[in-house]
């Protein structure tokens, strides 16, 4: 997978390049990194790429004809299918971000991340050259670049190779629509904590069942949302029915 990043500060995508199993994957050549600086794009000397709002209101918006060069700048670099791309601007205006979006961008060969600033980018490069509008959560940060880090760690995850063959994207909280269970590692006992039993029972298939129970009972606590839509097999069914007795006793 090809990533170009569209922005104003392209050394800030060092910690996703350089660091960590996306860093080590990169260097490995699994996928691929470019940033482009839209700066270079500007018609005058001092390099603007922004300006005062029309219809007055604080702060600047980012011109439309850089981030126009800059996306078809990056177009042109596009390795594999030209269809299986897609340029997105990260905002809060935009379609919240799913492990299902996740998944989805994880099949393409080209991602186009136009990261804004200030502002935002003027309405005509949204409705000329982007894609789609994605959203990180409804809060807002000072630019596109941490949200758009944020969309690539998720993604990267779910390309072949990236983790390795002993992680798994899969197994993952979220990946089957629940969330994780308690973790535990040496020492067995920590400030007079002990590690539960079962964990040190080595009996797998037992393990297993304990850590089903624990991400349900996470997740009617915590996330009850996220088992309204999700279909349950009849294990999970029985688990959660034992969960609500008891919390009903
Ligand atoms: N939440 C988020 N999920 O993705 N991006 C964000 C996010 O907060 N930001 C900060 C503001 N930037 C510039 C901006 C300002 C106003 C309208 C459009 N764009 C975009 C990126």
């Amino acid at each position: 997978m090809f990533i170009q990043a569209i922005t104003l500060f392209p050394e800030m995508f060092e910690s996703i390049t350089e660091y960590g199993v996306t860093g080590r994957a990169r260097k490995q050549d699994i996928w691929q990194f470019a940033a482009i600086n839209p700066r270079q794009f500007a018609d005058n000397k001092l390099g603007y790429i922004d300006d005062r709002p029309f219809g007055g209101g604080v702060g600047m918006v980012m011109m439309a004809e850089p981030l126009f060069c800059a996306i078809q700048a990056a177009k042109q670099q596009f390795s594999g299918s030209l269809k299986n791309s897609r340029v997105i601007y990260l905002s809060p205006q935009g379609q919240s971000l799913s492990h299902k979006k996740v998944l989805e961008l994880s099949q393409l060969d080209n991602l186009v991340l136009l990261c804004g600033r200030y502002e935002g980018v003027d309405e005509r490069v949204l409705q000329t050259a982007v894609d789609e509008e994605i959203s990180i959560g409804d809060f807002v940060v000072s630019g596109g670049e941490l949200p758009a880090m944020m969309l690539m760690d998720a993604v990267l995850r779910f390309v072949p190779n990236v983790l390795g063959e002993i992680a798994s994207a899969e197994q993952d909280s979220f990946a089957d629509g629940l969330l994780d269970y308690p973790h535990y590692t040496r020492p067995a006992e920590f400030q007079g904590m002990a590690v539960p039993d079962i964990l040190k029972s080595g009996n797998h298939a037992l393990i297993a069942e304990w850590r089903l129970e624990q991400s349900l009972r996470r997740t009617l606590t915590r996330r009850p949302d996220l088992l309204v839509s999700r279909e349950l097999l009849p294990q999970e069914t029985r688990l959660l029915d034992k969960i609500r007795q008891e919390s009903d006793e």
